[in-house]
Parts: structure tokens; C-alpha cells; sequence
């Protein structure tokens, strides 16, 4: 059976080519804290193989719209369809064990801190292990081999597989949490500050690592950072959001090259400052 989502049918007369389609297509999306605004009115549509970031300053919005759009969050608003395997499906309808079973197969979250996307009492080799499981895979050797695997793809020794991601630096940690989320080829990875908290030497390295992953296994993914440079490089297309609304989207180089809106114009230069 394929580790993709079942969920909901549409005869082929009346689905266009998967291609033709978007991966995920948000419209008019919306989460309120109850008076204050998270985000509003946002709309975008991700293709296939497309990294989308989404940048802004403290308190911009950009945590809330990604909690929405990964269904951590219940918007007020809106819809959030996903080209599931079995046709459009919009996420926000979807029942809890839909909803989890989606992110355990075509779907991955990589958090900002490794600890919320780690066990961290269980060895580096059954945390990638269990994902596998978690969508069916049964043989141990199997297991232990592909987990191996994944731990040299995010350059973690082999002979680090039985410990646990306490004895591992935060670098290693994140990279651990990108191989548990990675190893069952998930179709959209939402990931938030995924080089948040580190040291910038382990920044680089972190980023450039992803950046390989993204393009070897054609990712399709939702980037959340303030960082410019993290966009610049893993982004072909860019969100700028200011007060919960986005104000500017398009290609990465051409906002971050001719940024439209005023305030997209003052964060290009306030980086190109320092
Ligand atoms: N749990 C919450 N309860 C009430 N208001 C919240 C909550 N979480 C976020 N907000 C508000 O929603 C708005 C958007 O916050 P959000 O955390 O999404 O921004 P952000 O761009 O991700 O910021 P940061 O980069 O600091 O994480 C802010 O006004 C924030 O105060």
C-alpha cells in the first residue's frame, strides 16, 4: 500500500493531471487570538518541488500561519487544500486521525527546537526508526539499515546510533530531527526556524546540508525564518509578512532584489546594514 494519506476519492474524468495542480492551494486563511489578529487573508498556492519561505519580523505572524497551515492551529477561516494521493483534500476538514496519519506519511514538521521533534529518550537510530514504523515498516534489519542510512545522508557517525540525542550537540540534534522527518520521503516539509538557535558556523552547515536534501529528493517545502540568508538560499519563492497580512510575495531574487512594499524595502536593507 502506498505510505501516501487515503483520503477521499475523485474518478479521473474529473481530476486534471497531478502536474496541472498545486501541491497545497491556501485561500483567505485566517487565526485570530481571540481579538488579536494572527494572520489574515492569506492565499498562495505551492507547486510540486518548490520551497516557499516565509520571512518578517517578531510577532509578524509567521509561527501562527505556519501552525495553521500544518493543522496545529484551527484557523477561523479559510481553506488549506492538499493534493493527496486520492485527489484535493482540504486539511482543515479533516478528522484528528486523518489529520495524523497525514503527518506521519506525506507530511513533516521540522521544529525550531530538536527537542519538540525528538525523543529524547530514545536512541538516535530508533528515532528514525520510528517513523518508519509508524507507516508500516516491520523488519528490524530493515529498520536499523535505512535509520544507518539517514544518519550518514545528515553526517551523524554511525557509531553515535544507540545514543540518545542528549549526548548530541544542537547541531547534531537538528540534524537528527531532519533525518526522523525525512527518512519516509514525505511530500511537504513545514519547517520553523529550522537554523534558529544555533551557532553561525553550524548555521552554514546545517543549511547547506538542507539544501542538498531539498534539491536530491525534490522537496516541496514551507520555510518560517527571519533570516534572509537562510531564504536566499533554500526559497524560490518568497512571503513577506508585517501585521498578520502578508504585503509582498514573489520569486525569492526579485523581492529580496527589488522589494515592492516599504517595509520588505527596510528589511533588505536593515540586513544589507549590519
Ligand atoms: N498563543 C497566543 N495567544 C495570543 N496571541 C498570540 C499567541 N501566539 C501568537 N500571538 C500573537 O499573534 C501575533 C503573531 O505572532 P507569531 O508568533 O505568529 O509571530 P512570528 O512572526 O512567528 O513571531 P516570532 O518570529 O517572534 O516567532 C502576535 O501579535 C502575537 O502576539
Amino acid at each position: 500500500m502506498s505510505p501516501s494519506v487515503e483520503l477521499g476519492r475523485r474518478s479521473s474524468q474529473e481530476t486534471p493531471a497531478l502536474e496541472d495542480r498545486p501541491l497545497l492551494s491556501v485561500r483567505g486563511l485566517e487565526k485570530r487570538y481571540g481579538h488579536r489578529v494572527g494572520c489574515t487573508g492569506v492565499s498562495f498556492d505551492l507547486w510540486p518541488g518548490e520551497v516557499l519561505g516565509i520571512v518578517g519580523e517578531s510577532g509578524s505572524g509567521k509561527s501562527t500561519l505556519l501552525a495553521s497551515l500544518a493543522g496545529h492551529l484551527r484557523p477561523e477561516e479559510g481553506q488549506v487544500v492538499f493534493e493527496t494521493s486520492e485527489g484535493p483534500r482540504d486539511t482543515l476538514k479533516l478528522t484528528e486521525a486523518e489529520r495524523r496519519r497525514l503527518m506521519r506519511t506525506d507530511w513533516a514538521f521540522v521544529h525550531q527546537n530538536p527537542r519538540d521533534g525528538l525523543r529524547m529518550d530514545v536512541s538516535a537510530g530508533g528515532n528514525v526508526g520510528e517513523r518508519l514504523m509508524a507507516v508500516g515498516a516491520r523488519h528490524y534489519g530493515d529498520i536499523r539499515g535505512q535509520a544507518l542510512d539517514w544518519l550518514a545522508r545528515v553526517e551523524i557517525a554511525p557509531d553515535r546510533i544507540d545514543d540518545r540525542p542528549r549526548a548530541f550537540s544542537g547541531g547534531m540534534q537538528q540534524r537528527l530531527q531532519i533525518a526522523r522527518n525525512l527518512v519516509t520521503g514525505p511530500r511537504l516539509v513545514f519547517m520553523d526556524e529550522p537554523t534558529g538557535g544555533l551557532d553561525v558556523s553550524v548555521q552554514a552547515r546545517l543549511l547547506d546540508l538542507l539544501r542538498g536534501l531539498v534539491r536530491q529528493m525534490g522537496l516541496s517545502a514551507i520555510i518560517v525564518t527571519h533570516d534572509l540568508a537562510v531564504v536566499r538560499l533554500l526559497a524560490d519563492r518568497l512571503m513577506v509578512m508585517k501585521g498578520g497580512h502578508v504585503v509582498e510575495q514573489g520569486l525569492t531574487d526579485q523581492v529580496l532584489d527589488d522589494p515592492q512594499h516599504p517595509y520588505t524595502q527596510l528589511l533588505v536593507s536593515s540586513v544589507l546594514q549590519v
